[in-house]
Parts: structure tokens; C-alpha cells; sequence
């Protein structure tokens, strides 16, 4: 679903600077299950304006208002109005895990091998 900037007054965003946005919208989520805050892709290709900390975790036992943290990545300032489609928000559910702790973890192909190790690129 979109979610939309409920402001009393428009918020300026100048190059490289954030701000968190309210959306007025409360939320309560079963266990078990996160909300996702992700950027718009128009915002984004457009306007340079992104969610800083995507994809934003809405916790389930989370009871405050639902905001949205933006970030400015061009080089032109950008005016967020009321009422604004300003990102998008999904429902995940997540598996519950009870860790363990090992003395070792079974081998496999990969084993510590990663960031490029199968490839020149
Ligand atoms: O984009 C976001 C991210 C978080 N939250 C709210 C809901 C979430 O459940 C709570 C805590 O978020 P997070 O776990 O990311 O915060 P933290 O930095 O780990 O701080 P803490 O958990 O100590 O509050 O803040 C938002 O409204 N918008």
C-alpha cells in the first residue's frame, strides 16, 4: 500500500538532508509478522529522494505512529506536501527461530567463500 505524508505544513528537503515524515497511521500487526517501508521508484529515478533506512522494519509489538525516514540524494531541494505518496509499506511474515549455539556448522560447497570468491566480477 502507499503511504502518504500527513502534514500540517510542507516539509523542505534540501541536497543530502533527511527527515522523518508522518503519515498519522497506526498499525497493530500479529506476531510474527513485519511491515516493510520501501522507497517509490518515480520518487527515486525523479526527484532522487529515497528511504534511508530500506526497507524500514515496522515491528510487530510497534504502537507509535508509522514514519518515514527520507533522504534528498539530488542536487535539487524538494518540497513534500500533505497528502503526498511518499513510499510504499508491505506486511511480511518472517520465521520465529530458537538459536543454538555450535562448536562448528556442517561443511557445504560455499563454505566461508563469498563477496565475488566464485568469479572474476
Ligand atoms: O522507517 C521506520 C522504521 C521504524 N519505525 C518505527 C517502528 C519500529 O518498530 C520502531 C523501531 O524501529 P527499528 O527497530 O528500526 O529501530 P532501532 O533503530 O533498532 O531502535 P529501537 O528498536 O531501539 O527503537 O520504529 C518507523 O516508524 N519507521
Amino acid at each position: 500500500m502507499d503511504l502518504r505524508a500527513d502534514l500540517d505544513t510542507p516539509v523542505l528537503l534540501k541536497p543530502m538532508e533527511r527527515a522523518l515524515i508522518s503519515t498519522k497511521l497506526f498499525i497493530e500487526l500479529p506476531l510474527g509478522y513485519e511491515a516493510q517501508i520501501r522507497p517509490r521508484s518515480g520518487l527515486a529515478f525523479k526527484n532522487g529522494i529515497t528511504v534511508l533506512n530500506s526497507p524500514g522494519t515496522i515491528d510487530s509489538d510497534y504502537r507509535g505512529e508509522i514514519k518515514v525516514l527520507l533522504v534528498n540524494l539530488s542536487t535539487e531541494d524538494f518540497l513534500i506536501n500533505d497528502g503526498e505518496r511518499i513510499a510504499q509499506m508491505i506486511i511480511s511474515k518472517y520465521e520465529q527461530i530458537s538459536w543454538l549455539p555450535v562448536k562448528e556448522l556442517a561443511n557445504s560447497q560455499r563454505a566461508a567463500g563469498g563477496f565475488g570468491s566464485t568469479g572474476t566480477r
